[in-house]
């Protein structure tokens, strides 16, 4: 199965946000993405609401059901009793658990698995019951417990927090021992039988690197390189390009 692909509107969403305008709307770019072949949209609403505001999730979770009943839905944020009450509005098919602190200006790290086991185990559990498929934030240092720690929670899956090897773009070196962390980390997921998602600061130039190394990788979300992509391409013609680089299309 190839790589899914999964847009994350959150940077359309912030350029939307400088005016008290509706444009460019997460709807309209939105449905592009997915007639270009998109598998799902991702949003990550912060406390803030500087990006994705609340009001835009049943706006998403309606062009979804309406127009693209394939697609899936996915989720990522901190697990506030607000986020979950977020999720529980619009039942996303994907949920993804993010360690962020609400003065983060991104997300830069996974979770510290042992730190946080009985905080995660409590949290997981109302989000399997909403019927969510659950994704942990995971750094990708190739620590084989700490991802036997997040099955062990009740996690379906890690997201594999992708922001060091996309900051490796100018340095194939680095780039290469960066992707063996993230490699390492994937093999112990995959062997507990978790799927492996990846994440932040990907691109249609480092994707292909990543995918060759985890064949298995079920999903990639990607926001900031594809919208600035489309604002020279187009949406339609970059979700393309990061779907050829997903090995989607030849
Ligand atoms: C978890 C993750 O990596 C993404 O959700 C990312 O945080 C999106 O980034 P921005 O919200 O900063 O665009
Ligand atoms: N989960 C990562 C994501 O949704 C998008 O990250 P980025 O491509 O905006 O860095």
């Amino acid at each position: 199965m190839p790589t899914k692909l999964s847009v994350n509107v959150n940077a359309i969403a912030m350029l939307r946000n400088r005016r008290d305008l509706p444009w460019p709307s997460l709807e309209a770019l939105g449905r592009i993405a997915l007639q270009a072949g998109a598998s799902g949209l991702t949003v990550h609403p912060r406390p803030d609401q500087r990006h994705v505001r609340f009001s835009d999730l049943p706006v998403i979770r309606a062009l979804i059901d309406d127009e693209f009943p394939e697609a899936e839905f996915n989720i990522e944020g901190y697990p506030t009793p607000e986020f979950f009450d977020l999720c529980a509005g619009v039942e996303p098919e994907q949920v993804t658990l993010v360690p962020d602190h609400p003065s983060q200006a991104t997300s830069d790290h996974g979770w510290d698995f042992r730190k946080h086991q009985a905080f995660l185990a409590d949290v997981i559990a109302p989000y399997k019951k909403l019927g969510c498929r659950v994704s942990l934030f995971a750094d990708g240092d190739g620590d084989p417990e700490a991802v036997a720690i997040a099955k062990a929670v009740g996690a379906d899956r890690i997201e594999l927090y992708t922001g060091p090897y996309g900051g490796c773009h100018n340095s194939p070196e680095r780039a290469a021992a960066v992707l063996a962390g993230l490699g390492k980390t994937a093999d112990a997921a995959i062997a507990l039988g978790m799927g492996v998602n990846a994440g932040h600061d990907l691109t249609v130039a480092n994707l292909p690197d990543l995918i060759r190394r985890i064949p298995q990788l079920a999903e990639a979300s990607i926001g900031h390189a594809l919208t600035a992509d489309a604002l020279e391409f187009g949406m339609a013609e970059t979700v393309r390009r990061f779907r050829r680089a997903c090995g989607q299309i030849v």
